[in-house]
């Protein structure tokens, strides 16, 4: 008889004797692992939380006591938990549950994330907002040893260590970002009592200790002192309770026993406190303890070898981006790479074992690895900053401030530019076009293929000044490479194919697209031109008006936001240059945030296939424009799509 089939909320989890419990945890793991095995997901670092999930919702009077999960990518536990066992098949699928927590999604969802390190800063709001209101719930966050690195879970605990209100941070540490957690703070966390004798005795003293309201805690503090100057060591607990949260732990978070009375006690607790928990990503998984690098994200796989389901039919973008970095630091010593904890999802795994001095990794810290790349490009490096392009979001002012005020040469390698599919809203990487070509100095390049991609790459490190290369998740064309990356001229376009009746625009992965619907519209004998921009910024804007001057329809495409983007940069250029008496048309994404799904099912809803833009261009031109356009469905050469939804992951 399944345990979990009988749990439609977490009030009938508090009716089981916690002796059911490690047989629970099982059926969960066996259910995570048989959907991710399935659609992909994050599979490592949800099957660590299991117990540490378990114990928090039958101790907790969850939804009025409120839960919030840093990042949110490790809470599968808690929507089996909290009535979406059934709808659980459908996790990261279009239209389906969400891979991280979502207050339209349920009312145990306190609060959206998918980027790291935002938990303590909105569950402390959400203490102050109870403090305001006059109300009685708890408030815990759990955040991971990564997220606990990020600026902005510093900044959080260091205001909320200064207030002293009730609130119970948990640490889920498992010493593992995606890859091994880094930096000072990761080393300062690993300095625990290695001897079974000494963890026995802080647990067992610190539980005795810490019932005696503030007394307890001071003496807690004391005996901690004494401890570590006997030991000639740092404990771990030090820095939060100098930052004025109470310390308990570290304890083992996959052993009821342990986590049970220490999180009943820390719940009783007055004040900010510090939940140390030791966890093991991928527990219960074999394949997964191995390899939890490849299990934070993965794509569908074997459930018995743990062996992708799919292999990918041509080397990702990112894969050749880092390969054509690769090739150019060869030849300039000065060039270095920076990460923000995404060593292997940006690819410099590969920069790193060619060159372990020249990369970086700053844990997260996006907004940090920019302004170091900005003090690295002060001091004549090169610094090269490979970031996913919703991650850069975080880094804005730091680009602006830091970077491009000053005209230093850094170069942004941004990844995951445009739909990034499962993971969603969060993930879309929509806004980066709009929120670079603002900037003054700024180069913003986007190439149609991953042979422009690696002249880009080139064309940036060669320029002096802050310069950007925007490529997409997923498998490349597979178009022939030129023998070696070679700079391309600043600022200027290619004209892939003259018309005179519709000039479409385009930047970055639809360029095909769009050559595909002007080969068809041509065939209807509506003569059509096709720019590649290749930069939004500078914008070519000779070739662009130029070609404009001679059309009576100028339509756009990017996949990216629409508002402020490339298309709104051609807009601009032709009222500049008083264009009058053509019709345009923006296409790119919408005003909303874009749901999950597959890459090509959105591209398509949003109208960036080779079958959109031509639907769209025969819409804007109208049935009496461009005398051959019919109406019939398309060839199948249109409909073939260049970006199968094969994952490079
Ligand atoms: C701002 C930001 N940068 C990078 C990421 C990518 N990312 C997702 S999870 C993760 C590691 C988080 O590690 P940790 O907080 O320890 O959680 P764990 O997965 O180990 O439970 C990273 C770097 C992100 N989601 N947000
Ligand atoms: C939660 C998070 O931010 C990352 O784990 C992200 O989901 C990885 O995405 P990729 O699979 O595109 O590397
Ligand atoms: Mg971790």
């Amino acid at each position: 008889m399944s345990i979990l089939k009988t749990i439609q909320s977490p009030a009938d989890l508090k009716r089981l004797p916690p002796s059911k419990f490690p047989a629970l945890c099982q059926e969960l793991r066996e259910q995570i692992i048989g959907v991710v095995s399935s659609v992909g997901g994050h599979l490592a670092s949800n099957l660590g939380v299991i117990e540490l999930t378990v114990a928090m919702h039958y101790l907790l009077d969850t939804p009025d006591d409120k839960i919030v999960w840093d990042t949110s990518n490790q809470a599968y536990a808690h929507k089996l938990l909290t009535g979406r066992r059934e709808q659980f098949h459908t996790l990261r699928q279009y239209g389906g549950l969400s891979g991280f927590c979502k207050r339209e999604e349920s009312l145990y969802d306190t609060f959206n994330a998918g980027h790291a390190g935002t938990g303590v800063s909105a569950a402390y709001g959400m203490v102050e907002a109870r403090e305001q209101l006059g109300q009685k719930h708890k408030v815990v966050c759990v955040v991971g040893d990564g997220a606990m690195t990020a600026g902005m879970t510093l900044e959080a605990l260091h205001h909320a260590g200064g207030l002293n209100k009730d609130f119970l941070v948990i640490l889920n540490d498992n010493q593992m970002s995606i890859s091994k957690n880094v930096g000072a703070i990761s080393s300062y966390l690993n300095r625990t009592f290695t001897g079974e004798f000494y963890t026995k005795m802080r647990e067992e003293t610190g539980q005795l200790l810490s019932k005696i309201p503030h007394i307890g805690q001071d003496m807690q503090k004391l005996a901690r002192r004494a401890e570590e100057l006997a030991r000639g060591a740092i404990l771990p607990g030090l820095l939060f309770e100098e930052l004025g949260f109470r310390y308990a732990g570290p304890i083992d978070g996959h052993n009821f026993e342990h986590l049970l009375p220490t999180l009943e006690n820390v719940l009783r607790m007055k004040g900010p406190v510090l939940l140390h928990v030791i966890t093991k990503k991928g527990l219960g998984y074999e394949p997964a303890v191995q390899n939890p690098i490849w299990f934070h994200a993965c794509p569908p796989f074997v459930r018995e070898s743990g062996a992708p389901a799919k292999k990918a039919a041509r080397p990702s973008y990112t894969q050749i981006a880092i390969d054509s970095l690769v090739k150019l630091a060869r030849q300039d010593s000065r060039i270095v790479a920076i990460t923000a904890a995404m060593c292997e999802g940006t690819g410099l795994n590969a920069f790193e074992k060619e060159f372990p001095d020249r990369l970086y990794d700053v844990g997260i810290a996006e907004q940090h690895a920019v302004t170091f790349a900005a003090g690295l490009a002060a001091q004549g490096m090169r610094p090269v900053v490979a970031m996913y392009a919703t991650f850069l979001q975080r880094a804005y002012d730091q680009v602006v401030h830091d970077v491009a005020t000053q005209n230093l040469p850094v170069t942004f390698c941004i990844d995951r530019g445009g739909l990034v599919a499962e993971d969603g809203t969060t993930h879309h990487g929509a806004f980066d076009f709009a929120y670079l070509r603002h900037m003054p100095n700024m180069v913003v390049m986007a190439p149609k293929d991953e042979n422009e991609l690696q002249h880009m790459l080139k064309t940036s490190l060669q320029y002096d000044g802050p310069a950007s290369v925007r490529y997409p998740r997923g498998v490349s064309l597979g178009v022939p490479m030129d023998p070696a990356p070679a700079a391309l001229p600043i600022g200027k376009g290619e004209l892939l194919r003259d018309g005179d009746e519709v000039a479409i625009v385009a930047v970055g992965v639809p360029v095909w697209q769009a050559v595909k619907a002007a080969e068809r519209l041509a065939e209807e004998g509506v003569s059509t031109a096709v720019i590649n921009a290749r930069f939004v910024k500078p914008l070519d804007h000779d070739l662009i008006v130029s070609t404009a001057k001679r059309v009576r329809y100028v339509v756009t495409v990017e996949e990216g936001c629409k508002m402020g983007g490339f298309g709104s940069a051609v807009l601009e250029a032709l009222s500049e240059a008083g264009v009058t008496g053509v019709k345009t048309k923006v296409l790119g994404l919408p005003d909303w945030y874009i749901e999950q799904g597959p890459q090509d099912l959105l591209r398509e809803r949003y109208g960036l296939t080779a079958e959109g833009i031509y639907g769209s261009i025969k819409e804007l031109i109208g049935s009496g424009a461009g005398q051959a356009v019919k109406e019939g469905a398309l060839s199948a050469s249109l409909t073939h799509l260049p970006h199968g939804d094969e994952q490079g992951s």
